[in-house]
């Protein structure tokens, strides 16, 4: 039954991001005394017996292969947008315009153009909260290095160095809707490089200004084309049920990027996003040197930061390892989940995020901002900076981009 303070969810889209924002919805309330806690109200994807099986497995109350169904629902809440970037727009909206809050999955759209119309959306339904998830700000190690910022103890910053680099985009992996142009938006860019422009952003408290010099290349030109029994296998691993000789599809986004950028209090930046790295998982990593001191972050040590303080005499200086699994040291996060040092995992971020993401529907504060759809289409307007940079073989100032 539902009581007063139960905020109603729709989850639209059941695979990857489906599971990582089940498993917050249901662990949330367990980690954090929140003042108002999520029910998982309905399930919506396109197969219905997958998702019938999914809604079981998670706890779903119901399910519907309609998603403007379970958007229109009036014990609905808040719609969650977990399906591929080109219907992130016309679910968002309709959430909007039925309205309910909307936690939408990054990046905020496959165009600017959606990113566009989603933000006028957000701006008319006032009474409607925006939340996009940017997991990463939610990394304890992450959030921290964003207070040291503010705290002033790197000073007038320098450099930012960012990569994300993973290696599931070889010949074998099929045309998955991520290779797609009309439904991704873009590839490596907007599924990594989104990420760490949007961390950037966040730990510097900074904006880019100008981005140059920006490189984005398709180098597997043609997939196989995943065919309907094929795609229930297909996955990042690769692979999937495939037939002897598949027909081939064109892949129309980018495999790698690579770009400068310039920040509006001095920084240069450099940044590269790939699905091509040989050898490296899930290689997100962020590097920020600063006049007073240096942080450097990255995901396969994510409970870890490195420190270097260039205020110490010059005999002590070094880089140091900060532990970040201290809630009393003011670690953020942590505090809610184990004792010192039993750290946590991907997931967490996730959990973490959620929490604050019922803080702020309830209108309360939160540590850190949760990036909002005009928070979102910042980054979004950087990966357009970064397409028209690349286009042109030019540097793009964001103010030329709206
Ligand atoms: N924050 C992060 O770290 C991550 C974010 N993402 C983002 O999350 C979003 C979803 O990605 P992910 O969960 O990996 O995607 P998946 O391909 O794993 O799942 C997509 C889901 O959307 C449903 N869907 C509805 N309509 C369509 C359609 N036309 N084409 C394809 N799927 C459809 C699918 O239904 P059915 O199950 O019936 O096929 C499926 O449940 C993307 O925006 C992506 O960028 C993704 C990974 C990590
Ligand atoms: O955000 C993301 C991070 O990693 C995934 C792959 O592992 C991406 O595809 C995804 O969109």
């Amino acid at each position: 039954m539902a009581r007063s303070s139960d905020l109603g969810v729709a989850l639209l889209g059941s695979k990857f991001m489906g599971k990582a924002h089940s498993n917050a919805y249901l662990n949330v309330a367990k980690f954090f005394s929140l003042p108002l806690n999520p029910r998982m109200l309905i399930a919506a994807a396109r197969d219905p017996k997958d998702l019938r099986a999914f809604a079981k497995r998670w706890g779903w109350e119901r399910t519907t292969t309609d998603w403007r169904e379970a958007v229109a629902d009036p014990e609905v809440g808040l719609v969650d947008v977990s399906t591929p970037n080109h219907l992130h727009a016309d679910q968002s909206i309709a959430a909007l315009e039925a309205g309910k809050h909307v936690a939408c999955e990054k990046p905020l759209a496959g165009t600017l153009d959606d990113a566009r119309v989603m933000l006028e959306a957000a701006r008319k339904a006032r009474k409607c909260k925006t939340f996009v998830w940017f997991n990463y700000r939610r990394v304890p190690a992450v959030a921290f290095a964003r207070h040291l910022v503010e705290r002033g103890k790197l000073g007038r910053i320098y450099h930012v160095r960012c990569v994300y680099k993973q290696d599931w985009g070889g010949p074998e992996t099929p045309l998955l809707w991520r290779f797609r142009g009309k439904d991704a938006g873009s590839g490596a860019l907007g599924d990594l490089g989104a990420h760490i422009i949007d961390a950037s952003r966040f730990i510097t408290c900074d904006e880019i200004t100008e981005v140059t010099g920006a490189m984005m290349e398709t180098f597997i030109k043609e997939r196989a084309i995943v065919d309907d029994v094929a795609s229930k296998a297909a996955s990042l691993k690769g692979g999937g049920k495939r037939k002897r000789k598949p027909k081939m599809g064109r892949s129309t986004v980018d495999d790698a990027c690579v770009f400068t950028a310039r920040f509006k209090g001095g920084a240069i930046a450099t940044f590269e996003a790939t699905r091509l790295s040989t050898g490296d998982k899930n290689g997100n990593r962020i590097e920020i040197h600063g006049e007073k001191g240096a942080v450097r972050f990255g995901f396969n040590r994510m409970n870890e930061l490195e420190w270097y303080d260039n205020t110490l005499e010059a005999g002590l200086q070094g880089w140091s390892t900060i532990d970040v699994t201290d809630g009393s040291a003011g670690h953020p996060y942590v505090g809610n989940w184990w004792p010192v040092g039993h750290g946590l995992g991907y997931e967490h971020g996730f959990v973490n995020q959620l929490a604050d993401t019922c803080r702020a529907i309830a209108g309360k504060k939160v540590s850190a901002p949760i990036p909002d759809f005009a928070d979102a289409y910042m980054t979004q307007r950087v990966m357009e900076a970064v397409v028209l940079s690349a286009k042109h073989r030019s540097a793009v100032k964001l103010s030329e981009v709206k």
